[in-house]
């Protein structure tokens, strides 16, 4: 089968999140099942362009429409980690690519939208005619809309769509110039069954539109399919999921066991596996060191996060007291674009700069992040909502004991030490209820508490963690079987 990527994100080369390792993950695995699978990207100037490889041009002078004109493209190809990775390259006088971060800018809808048009233009300039395009979030939520209203009747009618929703806190509210910018009948797809977004009768809802127009609809865990269809964490869109639910479903995410692992992982001190655990000591002491924290018998608690209203933060930030409270490390490795938060934690920062038991890394750092899950013993992710969530996959991998809040796919995915009703080998972790500062503590007295007291039992969940099986192998064959579901036979 041949499959396009349609992404705003790509790890390593273009990644804010999750979204990114989700891209890479699965396109991996559908590749090494023999499957025609490429990716396509803005050619954004903040590309890590030191992990594409032969970067060559592949098609000049695209041109995609743009109001009333066109805008002149040009689209690249290279290889970022085996696979292939197409760049559109937007010559435009806004400068649509070139803002120094993939996203932040009022004119977002403007952006991604031009983006998704773009990918359909140049399947249809170099004669590329892909079984499957997958979508992703509402940056590519236009392009089922452009593909059904323009783009089928222009050669791509065996093309079908499979959209992936990754995040419901972002929707890609716009106005209906964002229809006019890319040709479409503001009268016609403004409706409440098509893009009308469903609180604000003068808004767009690209997510909407990549609900209503897609072959079929996912979402990342199936606890989150139910939550967003039946609780207010569908953002307003419980009942547009609803309407489509014969074509919705959600598929837990996998994590890429090749780029997350002890045994191999480059960017760590020591290396180490399921028999030889005692060598992950060596990456708690490389992490000290990095990080300028004294040599004690005392458990670290990290959290890796984009620092987003999303992840409980007030409840990270209490996290730091209470896991000092308890005389363990803590260690933060956070990025946040909202500058209250950024500000938040740039305090808390200054005020624990002479602690010798804690360090705040305030910024994204890709290679920092594979330490800290080597090298910590306990991660710590209090999330309002969570679609999915990798850290806590990636976080068992490196034998770290998630202490989590029971949503999303974190409920999918660690069951509790003490309450769970899955039999003890299952059992993986600390799982907290309520939002609130009691909540994580009693969580993180009974992580800190087995640590201390009985590190054979810890030992053993470390265990547990590392030896479930979170690979991309199944939740691929999950995605094969929907591709086939939606596609054209010859
Ligand atoms: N400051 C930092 N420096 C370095 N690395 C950092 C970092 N902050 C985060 N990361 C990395 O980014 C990824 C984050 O994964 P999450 O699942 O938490 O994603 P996110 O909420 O962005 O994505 C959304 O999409 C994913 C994929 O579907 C869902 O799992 C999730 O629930 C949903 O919110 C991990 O690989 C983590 O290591």
């Amino acid at each position: 089968m041949y499959i396009l990527m349609a992404t705003p994100e790509c790890a390593p080369v273009a990644k804010a999140g999750g979204l990114g390792d989700f891209v890479q993950g699965l396109s991996r695995e559908l590749a090494a099942q023999g499957h025609q699978v490429e990716i396509i990207l803005p050619k954004y100037d903040c590309l890590r362009y030191d992990r594409v490889q032969g970067m060559t041009p592949e098609h000049a002078d695209l041109w995609v429409p743009f109001y009333e004109r066109a805008v002149h493209c040009d689209v690249e190809v290279g290889e970022v980690d085996g696979l292939t990775c197409y760049f559109i390259d937007a010559h435009s006088e806004h400068g649509f690519f070139n803002r120094g971060a993939i996203y932040g800018d009022a004119d977002d809808p403007d952006r991604f939208t031009f983006f998704s048009h773009a990918i359909l233009a140049f399947l249809i300039a170099s004669g590329r005619r892909p079984d499957i395009i997958h979508c992703n979030e509402w940056q590519t939520g236009l392009l089922p809309v452009l593909l059904f209203e323009r783009y089928t009747a222009l050669g791509l009618e065996k093309t079908r769509v499979c959209y992936s929703l990754h995040n419901l806190g972002h929707q890609g509210w716009s106005t209906p110039t964002v229809l006019e910018m890319n040709g479409l009948d503001v009268g016609r797809l403004m409706t409440p069954d098509r893009l009308q977004d469903p609180g604000n009768s003068q808004a767009v809802n690209l997510m909407k539109g990549g609900i209503v127009f897609s072959n079929f609809v996912t979402t990342v865990s199936p606890r989150y399919a139910w939550e967003i269809q039946h609780s207010d964490q569908g953002v307003g869109l419980q009942g547009v999921l609803r309407t489509h639910d014969r074509k919705f479903g959600g598929v837990l995410n996998g994590i890429d066991t090749t780029i997350w692992n002890p045994a191999t992982d480059p960017f760590i001190a020591a290396h180490y596996d399921l028999e030889q655990l005692p060598a992950k000591g060596g990456n708690k002491r490389a992490l000290r060191e990095r990080l300028g924290l004294t040599d004690a018998p005392k458990p670290i608690v990290a959290v890796v996060s984009r620092l987003d209203r999303q992840k409980g933060i007030e409840l990270i930030r209490h996290g730091i007291d209470a896991s000092l409270a308890r005389d363990a490390q803590f260690v933060l490795l956070g990025s946040a674009q909202d500058p209250a938060i950024n500000a938040l934690f740039w305090d808390a920062k200054q005020a624990l700069a002479e602690h010798p038991d804690v360090h705040l890394e305030l910024g994204y750092d890709e290679e920092l992040a594979h330490l800290i899950y080597a090298g910590a013993d306990m991660i710590l992710i209090p999330s309002v909502y969570e679609p999915c969530g990798l850290t806590q996959m990636i976080a068992m991998r490196y034998g770290c004991v998630p202490i989590v809040r029971r949503v999303g796919g974190l409920a999918d995915t660690v069951f509790d030490a003490n309450y769970s009703d899955r039999p003890y080998e299952e059992r993986n972790g600390y799982v907290f209820d309520e939002p609130t500062f009691e909540g994580l503590e009693s969580a993180l007295d009974r992580a800190i508490g087995l640590w201390r007291d009985y590190p054979d039992h810890f030992r053993q969940l470390r265990l547990n963690g590392m030896r479930m099986d979170n690979s991309w192998a199944r939740p691929a064959q999950d995605y094969l079987n929907i591709y086939e579901h939606i596609r054209v036979r010859a």
